[in-house]
């Protein structure tokens, strides 16, 4: 793989650490200069090389003098100091220690000069052989030895042909050799500093070579780090390191930090270069010899820094390397890893084409290219499929694009709308945040003002209690107070009216009243007065005057709003009566029952009690019970009963309280009018199957429903029960003057008995008198408790209208008047009740002893009869089905 080859390229790359590694170890590089070998001749060093040194030191003296042997005895260990660093001439610090080598020399150089003022020594104490050899010499020659010195100042010949007075002659020999030896001296030092100039030229150049190199090799590091950038680049990008990218940096710093330094060694040894060779004396050669060798020491001063520098970048880049090492072990553990998989995965492939291989061998060829040709077809297919599915994905992402385009813009433009309605709403939104802070202080104190609130509320509502409570109890005295005095007024009221209150009703004229003169009216009313009636009785008017006369246009419903407040009183507590009374066919069963469409008083009283007692539900508990029972032929029946035929007595109850009651007279406790039908329907059919012929049976009976009220006021505790008795009297008609006979006449006798005991006991009731005969009849006698005391009592009196029933008519209408009058006035009550009970007695006991013939045909049954459903006495032409018993 191409990673791993770059891996490996990088330790064949020239780096730094190759470099450093050569200048430690000695070991070259591939492509870098071999450093000199340890043998100097063998060493190729262009610069510096020995050979130039002897070469230089060669031409003043080829054959090698001593000085000259000396001095390159001097020179020889900073030139092998030289060479020792010449490894190091590939690092930036190089140049300097050139100097540091020429230093070496020049101290050698003054250890020659040291060398020199000996050999002046020795020259000084060889003076003494000296005239011995000039003496030699001038024995031997002297003027040769003149010649030989030529045009020198100090030569030996000269000073041997100088011959002075015996005292002074070897002074100014000793004076002449010493300045031939001086010019000797300062020959060979005009020669050595000439060679010392030749050296410095030569160090110039070898220096500027060494520049030159250094240059090179600066360059050659550039290229080398641009390299080593990239490849940190690239290690960087494959393993994402970032401590690479900070060596990278690092290396990059100190490489620009070393260039500083090479050019600042350039730049001094530039100025080196130009410095002028001062001309050689003396003085200014020491001088000169001083500054440089100042010059020098400074160098070598920061040779030494750099050196430490160096040391420290050597380190650091050691330590660098160690790191990239190991980097380059984990790719090549990483390398050898994939090699390894690489050569498993090749194994398993050549494992797979032998199995495929034996396996084609095994099997037939035809199945073969039948698999691959279902391989094929399978690939083609999938390629297929994979391309339509490119396309719908291509397609589906078009779509998605589209819609997610559309949808863009249109949250765009939401958002500009929520933008606009935020900028609008922020006004609001400052002030509800103001309201909600204010309102949040003041729920924070909400707590105490709720709890003060309530400790205050609950003493107003303790407070407000106990007034109500006063003012209930207030009430209810008030109430109490009330209502006795309601019960007085009312009782005054009835006083007022009359504790008998005594009605007329005309019935219309019927069918069954025939046609002719005798069906003609001979009833007439005065427009200005309801109370009175005219009867037009064989040709003469009759008038009279009643409580209230309802002619035959009058409702079901006037004559009921007349008795409404008698009923009402009954829920109070009191015992009301009210009579049907009248000739047969007059139409009492019409007032007390009525019809299913028109009920009479009886549905009406009963509606008016369920509709009062359910007004005043909230306050008191009512129980409506009903009893019906009939009085024939002075027998008591229970209509409700099981045993309709069983006769019933009428007792006192054995509590002492002076009230009677019937025994086995059932009760039914209704709660609706629907109850109360059911009741009725019960009644009736208990009479039809107990008499023949129900319309005759009925006319001559009393038929009474009896309604009990008992009440329980919850505040109070009160307890009330009224009595409401409404009673349809059989027929009043003269049947003994008819001369009726056998059980007619007997039927007669008894109706008439009972009508005149309930004229006796209402004539005694008005003229208080202290006996009252309720035991004359069963009728006054079962009704004693209604028809005592504070009990009302109402009559409505039937009229016929007919011309034909005028004598019934004017015989009712007489009975009516009569009762009323009876409680006009105490006296004429008295008066009247005397008068009437006298009269009306004596007309009626002959005719109960003696019944008239005619009076059978007059009270014939069943005359004038219709449909009255719902009632006890319904009539048995309209009593075609019986219904269920109540529940
Ligand atoms: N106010 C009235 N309006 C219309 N029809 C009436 C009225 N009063 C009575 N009638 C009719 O007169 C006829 C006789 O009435 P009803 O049977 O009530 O008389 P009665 O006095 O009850 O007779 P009986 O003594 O035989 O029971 C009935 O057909 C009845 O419908």
């Amino acid at each position: 793989m191409v990673p791993s080859r770059r891996t490996w390229n990088l330790g064949a790359t020239p780096s730094l650490r190759g470099l450093w590694r050569v200048g430690r170890a000695g070991e070259p590089e591939p492509g870098m200069a071999r450093p000199a070998p340890a043998s100097p001749a063998a060493r190729p060093f262009p610069h510096t090389g020995p050979g130039r040194l002897r070469t230089g030191r060669g031409r003043d003296s080829p054959a090698g003098g001593d000085e000259d042997s000396s001095t390159r005895s001097a020179a020889r260990p900073a030139l092998a100091q030289c060479r020792a660093l010449s490894v190091d001439w590939a690092s930036p610090g190089s140049p300097h220690r050139l100097y540091l080598t020429l230093q070496q020399a020049l101290r050698d150089k003054g250890c020659e000069s040291k060398s020199q003022g000996a050999k002046e020594e020795k020259l000084l104490k060889r003076q003494a052989p000296a005239p011995r050899r000039g003496r030699e010499a001038q024995e031997a020659g002297g003027t040769m030895n003149v010649e030989k010195t030529g045009g020198r100042l100090f030569g030996s010949g000269r000073c041997s042909s100088l011959s002075g007075p015996p005292g002074a002659a070897p002074v100014v020999r000793r004076m002449v050799e010493a300045m031939s030896q001086l010019q000797e001296e300062k020959a060979q030092l005009q020669e050595e500093l000439v060679a010392l100039r030749e050296r410095l030229a030569v160090c110039d150049s070898d220096q500027q070579a060494t520049s030159t190199q250094l240059q090179n090799q600066v360059e050659h590091l550039k290229q080398k780090l641009i390299s080593q950038a990239q490849e940190v680049s690239r290690l960087r990008s494959e393993l994402g390191g970032t401590d690479l990218e900070k060596h990278r940096d690092l290396l990059m710093v100190e490489n620009e930090r070393l260039r500083q330094e090479m050019r600042r060694c350039e730049a001094e040894l530039q100025e080196l270069r130009a410095k002028p060779v001062a001309p050689c004396t003396g003085c200014e050669h020491s001088q000169e010899s001083a500054q440089l060798r100042d010059k020098l020491s400074q160098l070598q001063l920061e040779v030494a820094e750099n050196k430490g520098l160096l040391s420290e970048l050597n380190l650091e880049v050691q330590q660098k390397t160690d790191r990239l090492a190991e980097v380059e072990l984990r790719l090549k553990d990483c390398l050898a890893e994939k090699a390894q998989e690489e050569e498993r995965l090749s194994r398993r492939l050549r494992d797979s084409h032998e199995t495929i291989a034996s396996l084609r061998a095994q099997s037939p060829p035809v199945k073969i290219t039948m698999y691959e040709s279902e391989l094929e077809r399978a690939h083609g297919q999938m390629l297929e499929e994979m391309q339509s599915l490119e396309e719908d994905k291509n397609r589906a992402i078009e779509e998605a694009f589209a819609r997610a385009q559309v949808e863009m813009k249109a949250v765009h433009e939401n958002l500009a709308g929520v933008r606009t309605n935020l900028l609008t709403l922020q006004p609001a939104l400052r002030t509800l945040t103001n309201d909600y802070n204010g309102l949040k202080r003041q729920v924070r104190g909400f707590p105490l003002l709720l709890q003060e609130a309530l400790k205050s509320v609950k003493a107003e509502i303790g407070q407000a209690i106990e007034e109500v409570n006063s003012n209930n109890q207030e009430l209810l005295r008030k109430y109490r107070r009330e209502l006795q005095l309601r019960k007085k007024c009312h009782n005054e009221l009835v006083r007022l009216k009359g504790n008998i209150r005594v009605i007329a009703r005309v019935r219309p004229v019927t069918k069954e009243d025939g046609e002719g003169p005798e069906a003609t009216n001979a009833v007439t009313f005065d427009p200005d007065d309801d109370s009175i009636i005219h009867l037009l009785h064989k040709g003469k008017p009759v008038s009279f005057e009643l409580d209230k006369v309802f002619s035959p246009q009058a409702s079901q419903q006037d004559v009921f709003q007349e008795v409404q407040a008698l009923i009402t009183s009954c829920i109070d507590g009191f015992n009301v009566c009210i009579f049907a009374y009248g000739q047969t066919g007059a139409g009492k069963t019409y007032t007390m029952e009525g019809t299913l469409e028109n009920p009479g008083i009886n549905q009406r009283a009963l509606q008016l009690l369920f509709s009062e007692v359910q007004e005043k539900a909230s306050d008191w508990e009512y129980t409506i019970t009903v009893s019906a029972a009939e009085i024939y032929n002075e027998v008591l029946r229970d209509l409700l009963g099981q045993e309709p035929q069983e006769k019933l007595e009428i007792r006192l109850c054995p509590n002492g309280s002076g009230q009677l009651y019937v025994p086995g007279l059932t009760e039914f406790q209704v709660q609706s009018v629907e109850d109360i039908n059911k009741v009725f329907e019960f009644g009736h059919t208990n009479r039809t199957t107990e008499f023949t012929n129900l319309n005759e049976h009925s006319s001559r009976s009393h038929a009474l429903l009896i309604v009990t009220v008992h009440g329980v006021d919850g505040s109070t505790g009160l307890r009330t029960t009224g009595k409401l008795n409404l009673v349809d009297l059989a027929g009043s008609e003269r049947v003994g003057k008819s001369g009726a006979e056998g059980s007619r006449l007997r039927e007669a006798q008894h109706i008439n008995k009972s009508l005149s005991a309930l004229g006796d006991v209402i004539a005694a009731l008005r003229s208080r008198q202290g006996h009252v005969p309720f035991r004359n009849s069963k009728l006054t006698y079962l009704l004693q408790d209604s028809l005592s005391g504070d009990s009302k009592t109402l009559m409505v009196v039937q009229v016929s209208p007919v011309e034909k029933n005028t004598s019934e008519t004017l015989y009712s209408l007489k009975f009516a008047e009569r009762v009323r009058s009876v409680e006009l006035g105490p006296g004429s009550r008295r008066a009247e009740l005397g008068s009437w009970s006298s009269q009306e007695h004596l007309e009626w006991e002959p005719a109960c002893q003696t019944p008239q013939p005619s009076a059978r045909a007059h009270s014939a049954p069943g005359s004038g009869t219709t449909s009255r459903p719902g009632s006890i006495r319904r009539k048995l032409q309209t009593s075609g089905k019986s219904r269920p018993l109540p529940v």
